[in-house]
Parts: C-alpha cells; structure tokens; sequence
C-alpha cells in the first residue's frame, strides 16, 4: 500500500541537506561538547547572578529542553504525531509537588520518583495507543492531556485541586523549613539537562532509536529485518514520558507553586512546536527549538497587541520555509565494522570463494526436509485469485528461479512466504517448522530475509545503520556458520558503495542510487545470515556488469548452504544462475524443471513467451 506519506512522515523525511556529513553533530561528539556546555551556563549564572531574569530564563529553556528531548525520541525518532508530552510534564510536576509538599521529600528522592512514574504512564498510554496510526496516535495523547487536566482537579486531597500545591522547596525533610539555596537549582537543572541530552543521545544511536526511526521511514522494510513495530513505539512513547515527567518535577521546583493553569493542552503544543521548529529527529534540534520558543515571547512581550499574530507568523513560516525544521537530522556515527573476512580483522584481503568442502559437508548433511517446502498454498486479494494452489520447495545450497508473466503470483508468493499475508489455504514448512501461520517478525527471527521489487530501505538512516541493524537484528544460531561480511562488502562494491569509505558509510541511503539501495537491501539481508534468501527482481535496472557480480556472488552464497529462490525476468540470468525454475501463470504452477529445459517447453513458451518460436 502506498497512500499518502503520513504528516509525521513528511515531517521527518523533510529537505535533505545534500551535504556529506560523519560526525554526530558540526560540534563533534556529544560526549565532548555537552561538558564544555555545561560549563559555560555555570560562568553565565555566576555572572548573571543565579536567581536573577537572565538564570531564569536559561532554566526554563533547560527544562523545556529536557521535555521535548524526551518528546523527540517517539515524535522525531520514530515519526510518532504525540501531543501528550504536556501530560507527562504535569504527571512529573505533580509526583514531585505531592511528595514535597505533603511527604516532606527531598529532591534526590522525588525526580527519580517523577521519572518512573512518567515511565509508567508512557507505557499505559503507549500501550494502546501503539497499536493505532498517526491520527488515533494524536488523538489518545491530546484525550491523555484532557483527562489529566481534570483528574488534577478531582483529585483535590493530592493535587490542592484549581488551588494547586506549594511551597515546593528542593530540600525538605529530615524535620527541616523548605530550603532554597540560590544555587543548587540552577546547578542540578543544567546538569540534568547536560545528562538528558547524553541519554537522548545514547538513545538514538541505539537499537531502540535506530529501529523507530526505520519503522518510521519504511515500516514493511522494518518488518522485514525482523524490528517489531509497535514495540518500537510503546519504547519510545514511554522513554519520552520518562524525560518528561523528570522536566515537570524540575519545573515544580523552579515556580515552586503549581496549578492546573500551567498544564493545559497549551503546553503540549508549545512543545510539539519546539520540536518541529528546531528539527524533529535531529539531535540538539528541538533544544534550538525550546531557545526560540521561550526567548520569542519575550522579545514580543513589550508588544502586547499584535504579539500573539507575530508569534504565530514567525512559526508558520520557518515551518513553511523549512518543512523538516532549523536544523537537518544527522547521521549518527556507527562502531559497527565489515570483516573483510573471518580470519582476517584487519580487513586486508577478501575471501573470494566459499570453502567447498565444508560448505558441500553441510549441504550434504541436510536432512530430507530441510528448506523450504510451500505445499499448495491459496491468497486471493478480493475477487482475484492471486495464488491457486502453488507448491514448490528449496533445499539448502539450491537456487530456485521463480519466473512467470507480470501479475502471475510471484511476488505475492515471497509475501506470503515472509507473512507479510497470510495464506488462505496451504501449508508452508522450513526446516520441518511449520511456518504458515507465524507472524512476519517470528518468520524473520527463523532466518528468513528477503528483498523487495523496490527497495525499502530508511531514508532517514545511513548506510552503516542500516547494516547496523541488520546484523543486530540477526537470528540467533547462524545457519551458515560463518561469518558473511566479505560477501557484504562486495555486494556493497557491486553498488558503487565502497564499505571502507567512513564518508559513503555515514551517508544517508535517502541521498543514494537505485543501484546502491539494492545492493544495499541485497547486502543486508546477507548481513542477517539467513537460511532462507528470497529475491524479489533483484537485478531489475543493473547493468550487464552489475548483474554479473550479482549472479558470481548468489552463487556462491547458495554454494554456503542457504536457500535462495529469486524472482527474475532476466531469463538469460535465470538460466545460468538457477538450479531449478518454477514458472507461474495466473497464480498456478504452469511448469517445473530445470533451465536447460525451459526453451523447450511448449506450455512455457505459449504462456510466458507468447509462443514465439
Ligand atoms: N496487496 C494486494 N492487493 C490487491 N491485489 C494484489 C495485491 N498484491 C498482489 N495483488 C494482485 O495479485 C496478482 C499477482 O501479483 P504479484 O505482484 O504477485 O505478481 P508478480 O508475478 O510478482 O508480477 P510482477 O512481475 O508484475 O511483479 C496481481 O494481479 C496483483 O495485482
């Protein structure tokens, strides 16, 4: 399915800034120039003075940041449209206000305390809401902020109700008055912030982070790598709760008095636009966005007719100028290396041939069911019969061609192989499990990798994330014992990706190449190691040299021990790559045979070849 790129898509995907781009951010590594910023804001209160105008508005920007950080995992990383992060925010801000005021908590007590519960509440809310699309996703968040908005009022004994709760001191306790030192506030907002923006950081390099955003950017490829999509979601969803809700707790203590007024769906606006103005996905983008935010309303305060029409132009129009926000997204780095081969980490010589002998031991030694045995499956797509009792199989070692007229059933035959949809009648058995009614995520996990017609890779994602991913995401046992980075580095070559180049590398695949994003999908599902490599029209659009290597290297990976089955149209390469060919026509198996044999088979040629000849 096509349709519409959702809003959220859109909003990621955005302008591509074409330059080539290796470090995290133009300031290096986090790691590096988050401490040196942290230093400079302690010099600036101490100028300032830390309880004057210019401290406290640094703060707000800090604990603004902090929130939609959070909010930019699910909304950024993985494109979710959430408008709840006001709730957590008020859930952080309330848990700290409640336990302060009421309990007599210090705050190295109430913030962690502020942090699980808007944990929780994230993964209450995620949990459904993960299921939903775009839309649904919105409208839960938004109902969330409702509902937490008067549950703050009702519940009156906890909350002070429309009166709100205060004095909210920062160390009280232990039968001590509420105590406000002048600096301990600014001190531990600025280092939270400095340590949020590092866990931001951790998470978007992560396998959690890097797998959002490939469900965002290409969700059937997400699936097909074997990344579970909704779980990325609830993930994210409960993370940025987690930062939101620590941000309230620190707002609680900043204004010291809290009331409903200030976490009214106002605020969860104000923060989704911080995120989108700065630059969803982005890595210190929506901490430009929370500057801008705070800093504008108060240069426009001095203009208090027209300030609110300013306000909202200047946003619409860097949205408009700018669709993926101020700043770009960054290609995050990978410590993620190719082997040039096994016994070779130094990356020196590559591996040209298999060990035969190994290789055909192990081929030998497969049991009578091993691969893939589709035993007289049906899929109709309304009234049309799509697939009608297809049954062929493939055995380890063997490479099995799948040819047929345009819309006779062959893609749909990997789709309902991989799960992607569900047989209606059949059954479909690897290794001697039956497979038929596993989710595409479960067939993925039993090494199972496939390509598709157009590639679907992540825009959003660099090379080296990609295979990152691949190789993370990889089915536990190996098939082929081996390791099968010198056959990745050369489907990589084939593409005109050089593997040891860190630029190329870093390069997001949104900027490459239809020949480089399918050597590129080719390559990572190689890099999965899979016992079951289905092709679908892989050498479509390459050229007679392209195809060649192509042919060279699938041949040898069958040579290892997978089952490969490649739907092709090119019947020049059918003939010299496949062990055997199944020709479809009208969702039935019209003939069966080897390649040597296919020119000469009458059924074939009036079917596929239009009886020439
Ligand atoms: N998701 C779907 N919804 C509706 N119809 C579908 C869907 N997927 C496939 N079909 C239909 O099923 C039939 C078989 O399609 P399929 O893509 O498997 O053919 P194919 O042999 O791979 O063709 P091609 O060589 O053009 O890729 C076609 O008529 C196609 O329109």
């Amino acid at each position: 399915m096509s349709g519409m790129p959702g809003l959220a898509q859109r909003m990621n995907r955005g302008l591509h800034d074409a330059s080539e781009r290796v470090a995290a951010t133009p300031f290096g590594r986090p790691v590096v120039h988050a401490p040196l910023v942290f230093g400079l804001l302690l010099v600036a209160y101490a100028v300032q003075g830390p309880g004057s105008f210019a401290t406290y508005t640094i703060l707000t920007i800090l604990i603004y940041g902090i929130a939609v950080l959070g909010l930019n995992i699910p909304a950024g990383f993985g494109g979710a449209l959430s408008l709840g992060q006001g709730a957590s925010f008020a859930v952080g801000a309330y848990t700290v206000g409640a336990l302060t005021v009421d309990n007599g908590w210090p705050f190295w007590a109430t913030l962690p305390v502020a942090a699980l519960v808007g944990l929780v509440f994230g993964l209450v809310l995620g949990a459904p809401a993960g299921r939903l699309g775009e839309i649904g996703l919105a409208l839960i968040s938004l109902g969330a902020v409702l509902i937490t908005l008067d549950l703050i009022v009702a519940l009156d004994g906890i909350t002070g109700g429309v009166t709100g709760l205060s004095p909210i001191g920062l160390i009280t306790g232990f039968g001590a008055e509420p105590t406000y030192s002048l600096w301990l506030l600014p001190v531990l907002v600025t280092a939270s912030a400095l340590v949020a923006y590092l866990l931001h950081y951790a998470v978007r390099v992560s396998l959690i982070g890097r797998s959002a955003m490939a469900t965002r950017d290409e969700p059937i490829g997400a699936t097909a790598l074997g990344i579970s999509g909704y779980r990325s979601k609830v993930v994210t969803f409960t993370l940025g709760s987690g930062f939101g809700a620590y941000a309230g707790g620190l707002f609680a203590y900043m204004a010291q008095y809290i009331s409903p007024d200030a976490f009214t769906a106002h605020l969860s606006i104000l923060l989704l636009a911080m995120v989108i103005l700065g630059g969803a996905g982005s890595i210190y983008g929506p901490l430009l966005g929370a500057v801008i935010l705070v800093l504008l309303p108060q240069a426009l305060a001095a203009y208090a007719h027209v300030n609110t029409i300013i306000y909202g132009a200047t946003l619409m129009a860097v949205v408009l100028l700018r669709p993926s926000g101020l700043i770009s997204r960054t290609a995050a780095p990978v410590r993620d290396r190719l082997r040039a081969s096994a016994d070779d980490p130094s990356g020196a010589e590559e591996r040209e041939k298999p060990e035969p002998a190994a290789a055909a031991e192990r081929i030998r030694n497969a049991g009578p069911d091993a691969g893939l045995q589709v035993r007289g499956i049906s899929r109709s797509f309304g009234g049309l019969k799509a697939l009608d009792s297809v049954s062929l199989g493939v055995r380890p070692g063997e490479v099995l061609a799948l040819i047929g007229p345009n819309g006779s059933g062959k893609t749909t035959v990997i789709n309902v192989v991989t799960g992607l949809y569900p047989a209606e009648e059949g059954r479909i058995v690897l290794d001697s499990e039956d497979i038929t009614r596993l989710k595409a995520r479960r067939i993925t996990e039993l090494g199972v990798a496939r390509t598709f017609q157009t590639p679907k890779t992540f825009p959003g994602l660099s090379v080296a994330e990609h295979l990152f991913l691949a190789k993370r995401l990889q089915p536990p046992g190996q098939v082929v014992g081996e390791d099968l980075d010198p056959w990745v580095r050369r489907l990589l070559k084939l593409g005109g990706i050089d593997p040891d180049d860190p630029r190329m590398m870093a390069r997001e695949t949104g900027q490459l190449g239809h020949g480089q994003l399918r050597f590129l999908e080719i390559a990572m599902a190689i890099r999965h190691s899979p016992r079951l490599l289905l092709l679908d029209e892989p050498a479509a659009g390459l050229s007679q040299i392209e195809m060649q290597g192509l042919e060279q290297v699938t041949r040898e990976l069958a040579d290892l021990g997978i089952a490969v089955i490649v739907v092709e149209h090119h019947l020049d390469l059918v003939t010299r790559l496949a062990d055997r060919v199944v020709v479809l026509e009208l969702g039935k198996v019209l003939w069966e045979g080897r390649p040597d044999e296919l020119m000469d088979a009458e059924a074939v040629r009036v079917a596929y070849l239009g009886g020439a000849g």
